[in-house]
């Protein structure tokens, strides 16, 4: 396509005529771009100690100007590295002091630990049987007895007669090995002659010390922590904590978000019609923020009016609004003079990402922020995953997640200046990049594992290039062959506009070999 709407590339040669100072003129697409800029530069440091790239808060300096040395409507966009960084370290305050809530078991599914699970017992708790079969006591052959209750020893029976030396008597699985016994024989190699002796006949060696007795402690002591704090409770983790004797876990307190949908040309039911199209970005927001661990109020819609949602944010209590649209520099584009209006802190206005760049992360009071999500649906994905993901991990007290690097299946051609997120399939441990991932269009995300994060440049077939995961993705190389799911050699390259030709779709961008 001919048609440069991103503002770089063939059309725009600013940023390629500046690469050092990699910044764009704001004026053009916003009236209020020094007022903003003002504001930006002009605000206390939220995190004394911590570098804010691209923020200039370090008072006036030939190398950081006060807006009023430099040309009023320039504002530095955001490195995406950068972005992330400042993102994730927004919070930070707001999650010290929150409050961990107890959650018994059944409701504590897919929260996160907000302290270390620590045995309260040890497991086993008791010396108890492996297999069922008999205890013994010493070498063999041995004299059966029959125990207490005349059926042997039972899982969940109380105390246990001790064993003498040579004699034996029936176990069950998870009972309490008696003392004296030296190991258990399974029911399949013993041999019970009826008449009171019983033999390891069937045994395949002789039966060693210890032998199917699983100790007490063997997987922990009591005391010993089992996972970290920032562990996401899993079904697994549930029965781990019940195993070591808890009813309840101590999780950290979802963050409540909400979602302001703006856009007066968005439909919510039906086919689009007169310039109306559906409101893609409702239906998927929110249960995302809920997979990155949001407790999500609400979704609401908002007319592409001022007042509007200057209101809604106003009377917001979420800790982080997310907003989508109205980022730009359109009649009814309201965020930014909402955002001057409502005196909020710009921490990110304008990343160097492609497709989002829009994007920005506002701080509205000390422990409520705002993710400022542009309309494109990709564009808002890219924001969802550069600002909302790093500031609700810090949210919700977990980990940032390991780097993990895959290899490029094919060579990805890349911005100048910007990163560029492409989504990609993983198929054979390689990322494959999607076709249909313009940045108004779901249809490459919708069958991604993955964004790859293609640096400023592009990178080659085979490169490796860190991959941002999508939730619901079964990681790097897991899913073999991922053929029909719109992968490069799937759906996706089989037909419909776009799909045969040299331009991914109307981002522009060749995605084919050779031309990165
Ligand atoms: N003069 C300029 N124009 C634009 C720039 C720019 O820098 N200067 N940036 C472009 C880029 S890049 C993006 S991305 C968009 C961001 O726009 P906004 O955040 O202001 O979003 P809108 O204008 O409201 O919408 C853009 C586009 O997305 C569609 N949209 C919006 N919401 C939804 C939704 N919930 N579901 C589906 N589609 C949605 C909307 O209809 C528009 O087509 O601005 C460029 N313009
Ligand atoms: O590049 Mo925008 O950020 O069209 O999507």
């Amino acid at each position: 396509m001919d048609t440069d709407v991103h503002g770089w590339g063939r059309g725009v040669p600013d940023d390629v005529a500046a690469p050092g100072s990699r910044r764009r003129t704001r004026a053009d697409r916003d009236p209020a771009a020094q007022k903003k800029a003002v504001q930006k530069n002009g605000v206390q440091d939220p995190h004394p100690g911590a570098p804010v790239p691209g923020a200039h808060r370090d008072g006036p300096s030939p190398e950081n100007p006060t807006p009023a040395d430099t040309a009023p409507s320039e504002v530095p966009l955001t490195s995406w590295p950068d972005a992330r960084r400042i993102a994730a370290r927004a919070p930070a305050r707001a999650v010290a002091k929150a409050a961990p809530v107890l959650r018994a078991l059944d409701d504590a599914l897919g929260h996160v630990l907000a302290e270390p699970l620590t045995a309260l017992t040890d497991l086993p708790p008791f010396d108890t049987s492996a297999m069922d079969g008999w205890a013994l006591a010493g070498p063999g052959p041995w004299r059966l007895t029959a125990g207490r209750t005349g059926r042997g020893i039972l899982a969940g029976t109380g105390a246990v007669e001790p064993l003498s030396d040579g004699h034996a008597v029936q176990i069950a699985t998870g009972a309490r090995i008696p003392p004296g016994a030296t190991a258990v024989l399974r029911t399949e190699y013993g041999a019970d002659t009826g008449d009171g002796w019983l033999y390891a006949a069937k045994a395949p060696q002789p039966v060693g010390f210890g032998q199917d007795i699983r100790p007490r402690g063997q997987e922990c002591r009591s005391g010993d922590q089992l996972l970290p704090a920032g562990t996401r409770v899993t079904p697994a983790v549930l029965g781990l904590a019940a195993a070591a004797g808890y009813d309840e876990l101590a999780t950290v307190r979802r963050p409540r978000v909400e979602v302001l949908v703006l856009g007066d040309e968005l439909l919510h039911r039906g086919l689009p019609r007169e310039g109306g199209i559906r409101d893609a970005l409702g239906p998927m927001l929110g249960p995302w923020l809920r997979a990155l661990g949001a407790e999500v109020s609400g979704t609401r819609r908002i007319a592409d009016e001022a007042d509007a949602l200057y209101a809604a944010i106003d009377g917001s209590s979420a800790d982080l609004v997310v907003t989508t649209g109205g980022t730009a520099a359109g009649p009814v584009d309201h965020v930014h003079p909402t955002l001057h209006r409502l005196g909020a802190e710009l921490l990110v206005d304008g990343v160097e990402v492609r497709p989002g760049h829009p994007m920005l992360l506002a701080r509205l009071a000390p422990e409520r922020h705002l993710v400022g999500l542009p309309g494109n649906p990709l564009a808002a994905v890219s924001g969802l995953l550069t600002l909302a993901e790093p500031l609700l991990r810090t949210l919700t007290g977990r980990p940032a997640p390991e780097r993990r690097p895959a290899p490029l299946a094919e060579a990805v051609s890349g911005h100048p200046h910007n990163t560029r997120l492409v989504p990609v399939t993983f198929r054979y441990d390689e990322a494959r990049p999607l076709r249909f991932s313009g940045p108004a269009m779901l249809r490459g995300v919708a069958v991604a594992d993955a964004l790859a994060v293609i640096p400023p440049g592009g990178a080659g077939r085979g490169a490796e290039v860190e991959v941002l995961e999508l939730p619901w993705s079964n990681g790097t190389g897991g899913t073999g062959d991922t053929s029909g799911t719109g992968g490069i050699g799937g759906i996706g390259d089989t037909g419909g506009p776009g799909g045969s030709g040299q331009h991914d779709d109307d981002d522009g961008i060749p995605t084919q070999e050779g031309h990165a």
